[in-house]
């Protein structure tokens, strides 16, 4: 699991360590220096001769980039410095120049960018207050431009984050300089995992500098091993029943394909029976699958509203009432958020809501908040805690990045592994799928009620899966993400 604290947290931790002389700027540069080296052998490249540019703001930040300028010059690379913010982190800049870098001055810098292979991005790291203001805020709109003109893309290595995120928000308000790689010292930071700055980051690898810090993290990425932990696997005395029942309301005669996929995740994502209650569909979908069982009857988890239009929903209101008198996970999708825009005013968390940025606009408006659908998705992060809060539920704002949030707990981004899922009927997959995975576990979760982090943590469980079985490197149809999951689960499972 990737775990995000915020600056304030990562300072606070950091302060102990340095008043009793741990080395941290040490580590941190010296692992930066690694990753640079890394990443010039994986292209074919040594150190000795390749020519890097160190770009250094007045902080710690720049302090960081100036010491791995010196290791690096020190293995024979040609390394340029340049100071752009006026001031310099001394002890670094003294460490640098020493080495044998070379200082440009700032009428030059356009041209060692151009010259130099590798760009070590140390302008400011988590005590930058966005958005970035001039100099800086200019030399990164050059640097941008030089980039895009070059015909070579320079490695662009960022030392924490790269210069111009919002660290702790995951925003971009200014200028941004771009990352192939971030080496997140100590810890990620929630910036690196959630949109829109994750964007900017390109690989994220935290390195170890003997720093950890306590606490619940403020955002979460779960990986594959994660995952198997969440998963509930059958033993000898399951049964269908057992391992969990998805009732599903999906589906309907203007989008008939919505049930047929709805029950693809949901079997896909290992339910023991998928029950339909939506007659209009109902052969269509058990021509695909004949394991489906139509009609009412007990079930441990509910998906309602893909592929219903609003003028439909009315008919969800008894599978939606009932799941949540008897404190049984219900997955609200698409048609059957407009619902919620009436009444049911706390929602348990076991209610699970999956918007999309519009929908999650038309929520939180009915609930006299104010976001248009472009504020959520600057600030995805604050607009999935608000909803949550607003309406106890656990929200799953889909998109690139799933960002997900339950009232209490962090706030999980999963990322998608291609976007080539940014296509029709993907959603429908995710919500069968996640049904699937909040009726293997329901019983716990009824017993555990409200305001528990659980259905979350399954939400981010569900997102790995379908990122995974997304994953490919031409166009996927919804239906094979459906026929993917199996090998998902399994490949979370083997580890
Ligand atoms: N503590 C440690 O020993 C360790 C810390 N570590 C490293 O330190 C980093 C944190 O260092 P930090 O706290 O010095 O802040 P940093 O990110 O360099 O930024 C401050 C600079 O940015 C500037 N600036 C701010 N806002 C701005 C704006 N809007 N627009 C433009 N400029 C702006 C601000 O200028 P000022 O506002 O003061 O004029 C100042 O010059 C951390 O990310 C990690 O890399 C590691 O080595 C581990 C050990
Ligand atoms: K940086």
């Amino acid at each position: 699991m990737l775990r995000a604290y915020r600056s304030s947290e990562v300072a606070a931790a950091e302060r102990p360590l340095i008043e009793a002389g741990v080395p941290l700027m040490e580590r941190a540069s010296f692992a930066v220096s690694t990753a640079v080296a890394r990443e010039l052998k994986a292209r074919g490249h040594r150190v000795a001769g390749s020519r890097i540019l160190v770009l250094a703001g007045g902080g710690n930040n720049g302090g960081d980039a100036l010491y791995a300028g010196a290791y690096l010059a020190r293995r024979g690379a040609i390394v340029d410095v340049a100071c752009p913010a006026g001031n310099v982190h001394e002890g670094g800049y003294a460490a640098a120049i020493d080495a044998g870098c070379r200082t440009v001055a700032d009428d030059e810098l356009a041209t060692a960018a151009r010259a130099a292979g590798v760009w070590i991005d140390g302008l400011a790291g988590i005590g930058l207050r966005p958005p970035l203001r001039d100099p800086l805020a200019s030399v990164v709109a050059m640097l941008e431009t030089e980039r895009a003109t070059s015909p070579d893309e320079p490695i662009v290595v960022a030392v924490d984050c790269p210069t111009g995120i919002g660290v702790d928000d995951g925003g971009v308000s200014g200028p941004v300089l771009r990352a192939t790689v971030t080496v997140a010292l100590a810890v990620a930071k929630p910036g690196l995992l959630a949109p829109p700055a994750s964007r900017f980051c390109g690989r994220v690898e935290v390195v170890d500098i003997g720093l950890s810090v306590p606490g619940l993290p403020a955002v979460a990425a779960l990986g594959g091993s994660d995952v198997a932990d969440v998963l509930r696997v059958p033993d000898a005395t399951d049964h269908k029943y057992t391992r969990g029942v998805v009732l599903l309301g999906t589906g309907s005669a203007e989008y008939p394909g919505a049930a047929v996929l709805t029950a693809g995740g949901a079997l896909g994502g290992g339910a023991g029976m998928v029950r339909l209650d939506s007659p209009d569909v109902a052969s269509l979908v058990l021509r695909t699958y004949p394991e489906v069982v139509t009609g009412m009857g007990r079930a441990q988890a509910t998906v309602i509203g893909s592929g219903v239009p609003a003028t439909d929903v009315d008919r969800l209101r008894g599978p939606l009432d009932r799941a949540l008198a008897e404190n049984y996970p219900v997955v609200v999708d698409a048609g059957a958020l407009s619902l919620l825009k009436d009444g049911y005013e706390d929602l348990p968390s076991t209610a699970v809501l999956t918007p999309h940025a519009g929908e999650l606009a038309e929520l939180l408006s009915a609930r006299g908040e104010g976001l248009t659908r472009s504020d959520i998705e600057a600030a995805p992060i604050r607009a999935v805690r608000l909803a949550a809060t607003v309406t106890g539920a656990t929200i799953v704002l889909k998109g690139g990045t799933d960002v997900i949030a339950g009232p209490d707990g962090p706030v999980y981004a999963q990322p998608a592994r291609s976007h080539w899922r940014a296509t029709a009927g993907a959603g429908d997959v995710y919500a069968g799928l996640l049904g699937a995975l909040l009726a293997g576990a329901g019983e716990d979760l009824a017993r555990a009620g409200r305001g528990y982090g659980q259905p979350a943590l399954l939400a981010a469980a569900a997102s790995w899966l379908h990122a995974e079985a997304a994953h490919s490197d031409g166009p996927i149809r919804a239906g094979q993400i459906a026929e993917r999951l199996p090998a998902a689960i399994a490949q979370a499972l083997r580890g």
